[in-house]
């Protein structure tokens, strides 16, 4: 390369975020034109917001849950959502099931497993669906820790995270190796790992805390990314995660607090073009 061309090439970070910007504009593109259908099997505070963020983005939301339904239905989805906020014990079984019915169809199948410190029943309920297998997992910084390390940490808390995203890095990693899932943690910056590799999300808005069930959301919008590329499951995560980060970032600017956000993120993520994606996607990969 010559001193001039050295000159007018950009930095590799640049070239980077560049290449991930296609990358999520692809995806999306996918989503919108392919329609994935999503079976969410989903807590009922996460219901409304999943579905919407799942329709704003292109995709199909059916929230199917009855066990007798999963042999019919969880086959013909082109993913599967199974998030165990609201968890009761006849909705296990469900769960159990059709994690097992996507994994014979090889559909992917996406986990959140919110609040797992809460009781020891949930964190039960987590490592049986954690071994079924799922090709993602996503959760908060202090979910992450506590399945990671199968203990109950911060049972106090509940849904909300009490760690910063950065600090569940090495749990996230060995979760992954442990499972063979790709681990996403969230928070204000996402990191999303194959138990090798660590990518960093950094679009979002610090008032999606204070709007319930966006992390609930973000994980349906991941199953939706994975089932247009399920063998890249972990450049899928990151880009879900960044477009749902990115539709907050422009929601912000016009929110004037938690519930007009929850609006215009909506509007926003049904409004993304290709100029927008490739310019403002923010991930980089950690190492
Ligand atoms: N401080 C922050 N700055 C920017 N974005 C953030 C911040 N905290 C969280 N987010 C974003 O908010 C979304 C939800 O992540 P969060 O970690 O709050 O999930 P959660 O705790 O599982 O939420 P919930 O249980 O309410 O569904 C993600 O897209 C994440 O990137
Ligand atoms: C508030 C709440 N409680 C159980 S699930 C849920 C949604 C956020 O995870
Ligand atoms: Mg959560």
């Amino acid at each position: 390369m010559t001193m001039e061309q050295q000159q007018q090439s950009a930095p590799p970070e640049e070239e980077e975020e560049k290449k991930w910007g296609r990358r999520a504009w692809a995806l999306l593109s996918g989503v919108r034109s392919r329609s994935p259908l999503v079976q969410c099997i989903t807590n009922l505070v996460s219901m409304d917001l999943a579905a919407n963020a799942l329709l704003a983005a292109g995709a199909s939301p059916a929230m199917v849950h009855s066990l007798r339904e999963i042999p019919d239905f969880t086959p013909a989805a082109d993913a599967l959502y199974v998030n165990v906020g609201t968890l009761s014990e006849s909705w296990l079984p469900s769960m159990s099931a059709a994690a097992s019915a996507a994994a014979s169809a090889s559909r992917p199948w996406v986990l959140d497993p919110v609040a797992v410190s809460a009781s020891t029943f949930r964190m039960e309920a987590c490592l049986s669906l954690v071994a079924l297998k799922p090709d993602v997992i996503r959760g908060n910084a202090s979910e992450v820790m506590a399945l990671s390390s199968a203990t109950r940490i911060d049972s106090t808390k509940g849904v909300d995270s009490s760690h910063e995203s950065i600090n569940a890095i090495e749990a996230a990693k060995s979760l992954a190796l442990a499972s063979g899932a790709v681990v996403a943690v969230s928070g204000a910056v996402d990191y999303i790992t194959d138990g090798h590799l660590v990518v960093g999300v950094h679009n979002g808005v610090a008032m999606l805390q204070k709007i319930t069930a966006t992390g609930c959301a973000v994980t349906a919008l991941i199953a939706a990314f994975v089932a247009m590329e399920p063998s890249s499951a972990l450049e899928a995560t990151a880009c879900a995660l960044s477009i749902f980060g990115l539709a907050a970032e422009i929601g912000m600017d016009l929110a004037k607090g938690p519930a007009s956000l929850r609006m215009h993120m909506i509007d926003s993520l049904h409004a993304l073009d290709e100029q927008t994606v490739a310019s403002l996607v923010r991930i980089a990969d950690v190492c």
